[in-house]
């Protein structure tokens, strides 16, 4: 694949196209896909939504290449507690992958088109039946809500749950996150309102949430979240994008760096995926991941290669952003 002049005089020296099925159908896809570069720190990935045009993707190349050719920050801690990722699904599937991992937290994906608020409950039910009484769950709505169906839903499901330790993005607007927040006693995560948000300490200054989720690759990388962390001056929760094992050893250098992590990371999504680039793939034991860079194996880099016709959008994006640096 051709590497675009400005990342070949950062030192990327490969670009890999990759494409893997997921296990279940999540964000409405079936496959991710991306690109590894290689640069003289070791391999970082580059894998933008297809949702996100070069303008919004250029953040995520910039991301992969800092990670490819600089140090990554001094890690405070070897070890990072994750929360297990709950997809759409029935109450008993959902019951299953809950303590995958060891997990002593979950996220339980709700307001999806595909269900509706009795079989969010139900699922969350389930979810706290498999976990038991000490264990903390979150929801993500990402952002369908409108103020008036969040007010009624959070309740019920906050009684579902048996407690919600928060809300990940119930609203898209500020101004419903922070009514929200002065409506009921459940905490609420921004994630959308700051990795695709034109400004994402707004919400911060907005005083619209009570934590703030950060993902590496939107939000031009580990450096930049450390930063806005420490402005923001929030709790946060580092999460993943859904990337490959590289990619989430990006997350997992970002959560073992912040002065402080008092909630379990959503980087734990390597189990979304039918198979992975590295060899020894990043699934939580004992409810932690290990910190630490990396690489991928030839034969898995071979195995998962993408076909003809996907690395040719990729290096034709990969083009797009680079020129837009
Ligand atoms: O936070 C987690 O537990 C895992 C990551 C995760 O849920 C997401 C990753 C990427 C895209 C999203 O739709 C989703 C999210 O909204 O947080
Ligand atoms: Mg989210």
């Amino acid at each position: 694949m051709h590497i675009p002049t400005p990342l070949r005089e950062r030192g990327i020296d490969r670009v890999h196209a990759w494409s893997i099925p997921m296990t279940t159908r999540f964000r409405r896809i079936t496959e991710r896909d991306g690109l590894l570069l290689h640069g003289p720190e070791g391999w970082a990935e580059f894998s933008p939504f297809w949702d996100y045009d070069a303008a919004e993707s250029t953040a995520w190349l910039r991301a992969a290449l800092e990670d490819a050719t600089t140090p990554r920050p001094a890690p405070r801690r070897e070890e990072v507690e994750v929360n297990a990722t709950i997809p759409v699904l029935p109450p008993v599937l959902a019951a299953r992958i809950a303590t995958v991992g060891g997990a002593r937290t979950a996220k339980v994906k709700v307001a999806d088109p595909g269900s509706d608020l009795a079989s969010d409950a139900q699922r969350l039910e389930a979810v706290r039946d498999a976990m038991g009484s000490d264990a903390r769950i979150r929801i993500d709505a990402n952002a369908v809500w409108t103020f008036e169906e969040a007010l009624e839903a959070l309740p019920v499901l906050d009684r579902a749950a048996g407690g919600l330790e928060y809300a990940e993005q119930p609203c898209a607007a500020l101004e419903d996150l922070a009514a929200l927040r002065r409506a009921l006693d459940i905490p609420i995560a921004a994630d959308e309102s700051v990795r695709r948000a034109e400004d994402p300490l707004r919400v911060a200054r907005a005083e619209a949430a009570d934590l703030l989720v950060m993902k590496v690759q939107p939000l031009g990388g580990v450096t930049r979240c450390l930063e806005l962390a420490e402005e923001a001056g929030l709790p946060v929760v580092v999460s993943s994008a859904l990337e490959s094992s590289i990619g989430l050893g990006a997350g997992l250098a970002l959560a073992a760096a912040l002065p402080e992590l008092p909630h379990a990371c959503g980087l734990a999504t390597a189990t979304l995926l039918t198979g992975d680039l590295a060899p020894q793939p990043l699934h939580a034991t004992g409810g932690t991941l290990p910190v630490g860079r990396t690489a991928p194996s030839e034969e898995l880099l071979a195995r998962h290669a993408a076909d003809d016709a996907l690395a040719a959008r990729w290096e034709e994006r990969l083009a797009a952003c680079a020129s837009l640096l």
